[in-house]
């Protein structure tokens, strides 16, 4: 049910523009820790965009957190906000013991991020695309020839090292570029749709590679993905819808949290199945058309399905299937943004005209 759709789109239409209020300072001992972090952006005709709007979000240390949303949801401005690639309009976020605001330089070596899209030159070989990277980081040339045989032999690319990256395939150049993000040993991992584009057994392979690096060095990794399956596998998930945090929980509790089963029946006559179905469920429970057939959701649907079918033969209508699966992730998306994650979206709204004395930013975002 797309109960809080409405409610989130009221809540961004009608957001605070004035001075940022006071909020307690962000939990200690977290990987991650934000308080009433705001991002906002100069929208058409004098209205503000809240990329990012009084996020309050604590990610252990060692946790795999996958960062859900819509696109345009506020995902990448999040993470850019969390490197310290951007500044905060409002609000406070600490990354591995490090102030966004007050210590971006810290920040920035205490993290790794593997953006969207590539950041590898495609000319030059694989050892000097991560010697490139551990200068900027200034590591000595001892050191970093030894960070990189490890990441490279973490990533599996030990025999390709003198190979140019052009000629890698897709799923080696992501592991490449997360090695590259390893190098320098950040404390917090953060990737933007690590796997977009590639093929299940690639995916399968990132993910075995990270799962690895987090068991063995401990790290965090902060993952934004639009597969429900790989969100399946983290610890904890959170979801983001006009940039607020709308429901955050591990995978089991997120979906034990919606309750209901679907339960869907395919009949002979699917029109008149959903009035009678409709007359024998609770009055609070809608009975949709489906593709499949009938859709409802209820507590427990199993026990509810000799029932039906009883209620449906006595009415001289054939039940051809019948089933009961509990929630899934997409309907725990559904529930708390009114869309299936695999629905395009339109763009954001813009918000009311900012008043006289406010202020957004502009021009720094990812
Ligand atoms: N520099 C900018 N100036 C103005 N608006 C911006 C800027 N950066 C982001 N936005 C707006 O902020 C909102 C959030 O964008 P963001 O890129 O964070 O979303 P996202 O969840 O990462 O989306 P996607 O899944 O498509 O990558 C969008 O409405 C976007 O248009």
């Amino acid at each position: 049910m797309p109960t809080r759709r409405a409610d989130n789109l009221a809540r961004t239409a009608t957001a605070p523009t004035g001075p940022p209020a006071a909020h307690p300072p962000p939990g200690p001992g977290y990987a991650i820790s934000t308080r009433g972090l705001v991002k906002s952006y100069p929208g058409p005709d004098g209205t503000v965009i809240h990329a990012v709007h009084g996020l309050d979000l604590d990610v252990r240390r060692g946790e795999t957190f996958a960062f859900l949303g819509p696109n345009g949801a506020g995902k990448s401005t999040t993470i850019a906000l969390l490197c310290a690639l951007a500044r905060p309009t409002a609000g406070r976020a600490t990354v591995a013991g490090a102030d966004v605001l007050t210590q971006p330089h810290q920040v920035r070596r205490q993290v790794g991020i593997l953006f969207q899209h590539s950041a590898l030159d495609p000319d030059l070989t694989v050892a000097q695309n991560l010697h490139i990277h551990a200068r900027l980081y200034g590591m000595s040339g001892r050191y970093a020839r030894q960070r990189a045989m490890s990441v490279l032999e973490t990533a599996g690319l030990t025999d390709r090292r003198r190979s140019p990256v052009r000629t890698l395939s897709g799923g080696m150049r992501r592991r490449l570029e997360i090695a590259r993000q390893l190098l320098h040993s950040p404390g917090v991992l953060f990737l933007d749709e690590p796997t977009t584009g590639l093929d299940p057994h690639a995916r399968a392979q990132i993910w075995e590679h990270l799962h690895d690096q987090r068991a063995r060095h401990g790290s965090t990794l902060f993952v934004t993905t639009h597969y429900l399956d790989e969100a399946e596998n983290c610890g904890r998930i959170g979801i983001i819808d006009h940039g607020r945090l709308v429901a955050q929980g591990s995978p089991h509790a997120l979906k034990a949290a919606i309750g209901d089963d679907r339960v869907v029946l395919r009949t002979s006559d699917d029109t008149a199945a959903r009035r009678i179905v409709g007359r024998a469920v609770p009055p609070d429970c809608p009975v949709t058309a489906t593709v499949d057939g009938i859709s409802l959701r209820l507590p427990d649907g199993s026990s509810w399905i000799p029932r039906l079918c009883a209620a449906l033969e006595g009415h001289g209508i054939a039940v051809h299937a019948a089933s009961a699966t509990p929630p899934t992730l997409d309907d725990v998306f559904f529930h708390h943004t009114g869309r299936s994650i695999h629905t395009p979206h339109t763009d954001r709204r813009p918000t009311a005209p900012t008043p006289p004395g406010t202020t957004a930013e502009s021009g720094d975002g990812p």
